[in-house]
């Protein structure tokens, strides 16, 4: 299934630091898409300082999976819960600076999906971050049955170090976006994943 990945933030508000097209917006315009594109799944990584302020109006723009950074709040359970209660599932992620164990063993239970940003947030096309790879493989092995999201500059180039290493949903913008024929690049980054997939699995 192919996933729309929305990268919510304001730009007073930007923190600075499955298969997903990546396009950056906010609550107004995912209402509008989830009117057009009744049963769309959006899953909306939100790149914002006060991740708890905005639960409410993703839920009520119809988003289906609501993602924050780690190092953005002091309370990531009670986050965590405050998205169930609002029927979305929970994400979290962590920055290229962030070790894994930022995550901790309650949170990683708690949370539906975690994604290793592999690139800085802020923008698209930027160069894979190769030593954030390990942090992919570490929470794998904690958390076997979790959705692993990588996240910047991944591609066919890069895909293959992200699916081994554990990480079974994969955001791509340039990759895709770029490429004179998405459909192919898509294919590709989904055979790689799904072929790592049962490798792990027959373990
Ligand atoms: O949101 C971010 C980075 O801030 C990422 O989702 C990138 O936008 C992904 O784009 P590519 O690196 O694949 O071009």
């Amino acid at each position: 299934m192919i996933e729309l990945k929305f990268r919510v933030s304001r730009s007073e508000d930007v923190m600075d630091g499955h298969f997903v097209p990546n396009i950056t917006m906010g609550a107004p315009i995912l209402a509008c898409v989830s009117k057009g594109v009744p049963g769309i799944f959006m899953d909306c990584h939100m790149m914002v300082a006060q991740p708890e302020k905005w639960v409410k109006d993703i839920a009520d723009a119809g988003g289906a999976l609501y993602c924050f950074h780690i190092e953005a709040t002091t309370d990531p359970v009670s986050l965590i819960h405050l998205i169930h209660e609002h029927k979305m599932q929970a994400g979290v992620a962590i920055s290229p600076d962030t070790p894994s164990t930022a995550i901790s063993e309650e949170v990683g239970e708690f949370a539906d999906m975690l994604l290793v940003m592999t690139v800085y947030p802020g923008r698209g096309g930027q160069k894979f971050i190769e030593r954030c790879v390990p942090k992919v493989a570490e929470l794998r092995a904690r958390f076997p049955d979790k959705d692993i999201e990588v996240d910047g500059g991944v591609g066919p180039k890069t895909i293959d170090i992200c699916a081994n290493a554990g990480s079974n949903v994969i955001v791509a913008g340039t990759a895709i976006f770029g490429a004179a024929e998405p459909e192919q690049v898509i294919a590709g980054l989904k055979a790689t994943v799904n072929t790592a997939q049962a490798k792990i699995a027959s373990k």
